[in-house]
């Protein structure tokens, strides 16, 4: 069915996850944020939707560049329809983003769900319907009785374990933490996890992302010690060499990248390289359900799983459709806040997690998000 029109609903809604200087969330009292909401839809009134940041779907890249492509053209041509968004990318000035094509994407994949009453990843081609979740906890903070020492990573883990996690990712502290980073800080919390979970319990790290070498490798030496599964992001991701060496010189498995440019191809060059163990990808991180795939098939090709970045339905059916993939990121998660209560936008979580720490893809259709139209109405900013 052919595209008529690409709106954009900007709205208020309600968080207590605060944002840092560096991008990290934190806890904090309840305050109001806007969120957008991109539909597309067709000329006999069928919608997709998908969630963004508003400064992603800002009038200026909705009609200089989304518009031009998707209007007129038939819904269904996803492969289509994002090479040509992508090839606009190049003379946009950077205006045009990887997260906009991802945006973009999933509202097409949410489209021809809807269409279809089929969830995305029956689309795609399902391998599961449910997968382990691991808990990806928030950045250390300064917090009393939060995540502010090796303690109170140990507790919260534990905490973890009873709600059903058989897994635990940490992200330990970073600046602005006055102290941060300290590999010696980040080994100690680690220590009191693994001491708090006892052996079976799988764990990972996501570390300061601007350690040196040296750094990077000292703490990848004191995991492999305390039987860690992997080690992410521990140095910048532009300088892939500095991640050969690492992956050469650590047995713990390296896992990236999650926040370098470059899309599926440059994850191709991290393979080809020998910059990780692991793969990593991300619905955001690379523009969108269509290109995510496309690296998980290309790591299945070199026998390498491909983590996949984040929380939320759109990566959830990633997960879900994929063999070389052995957990859905649930988070961020902080003693502070209960994750399961959802967002005030949605009817019902998009990941419920079971007592045994498995995840269940909605079989609604489409991405499968429970959207309360009433309130993104009731709340509307623009
Ligand atoms: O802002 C970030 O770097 C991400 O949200 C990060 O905290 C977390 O999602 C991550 O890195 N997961 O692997
Ligand atoms: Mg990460």
């Amino acid at each position: 069915m052919i595209i008529t029109d690409v709106s954009v609903r900007v709205f208020r809604t309600t968080t207590r996850r605060h944002s840092d200087s560096a991008g990290h969330a934190h806890p904090g009292p309840p305050h109001q944020v806007e969120q957008a909401i991109l539909t597309i839809r067709t000329e006999d009134g069928a919608e997709g939707h998908s969630f963004t940041a508003p400064e992603i779907v800002r009038p200026h890249v909705i009609e200089k560049f989304v518009k031009k492509v998707l209007i007129g053209q038939d819904h269904r041509d996803r492969e289509r329809l994002w090479q040509d968004l992508a090839h606009w990318q190049r003379g946009s000035a950077a205006q045009l983003t990887d997260r906009t094509l991802a945006v973009v994407d999933c509202a097409l994949w949410d489209l021809a769900g809807r269409v279809l009453s089929t969830p995305v990843y029956k689309l795609i081609g399902a391998y599961r319907d449910k997968v382990l979740a691991y808990g990806s906890i928030m950045c250390g903070d300064e917090l009393e009785g939060g995540l502010a020492t090796p303690e109170d990573y140990g507790r919260f883990a534990e905490t973890l374990v009873r709600r059903g996690y058989k897994g635990i990712k940490l992200h330990t502290w970073m600046p602005p933490v006055s102290w941060a980073p300290d590999v010696g800080m980040d080994l100690k919390a680690c220590a009191a996890v693994r001491e708090a979970v006892g052996p079976d319990i799988r764990l990972m790290i996501d570390a300061f992302h601007w350690y040196s070498r040296s750094d990077a490798l000292a703490l990848g030496r004191g995991l492999e010690k305390l039987g860690f599964d992997w080690i992410e992001e521990p140095m910048d991701e532009q300088s892939m060499s500095s991640y050969q060496w690492l992956a050469d010189n650590l047995d713990i498995p390296v896992v990236g990248p999650e926040s370098a440019a470059g899309k599926h191809w440059h994850r191709a060059e991290w393979v080809k390289a020998g910059a990780c163990d692991i793969l990593r990808t991300g619905v955001n991180d690379v523009g969108g359900i269509t290109p995510a795939l496309k690296t998980m098939r290309m790591a299945e090709c070199f026998g390498m799983d491909c983590e996949v970045h984040g929380n939320t339905a759109m990566n959830l059916h990633v997960v879900a459709a994929a063999k070389n993939c052995r957990w859905y990121e649930r988070g961020l998660l902080h003693p502070f806040l209960e994750y399961d209560d959802g967002h005030d936008y949605l009817k019902s979580l998009s990941d419920p997690m079971d007592a045994d720490g498995f995840v269940h893809v909605p079989d609604r259709p489409g991405l499968g998000e429970d959207i309360d139209f009433d309130v993104i109405e009731n709340n509307r900013v623009r």
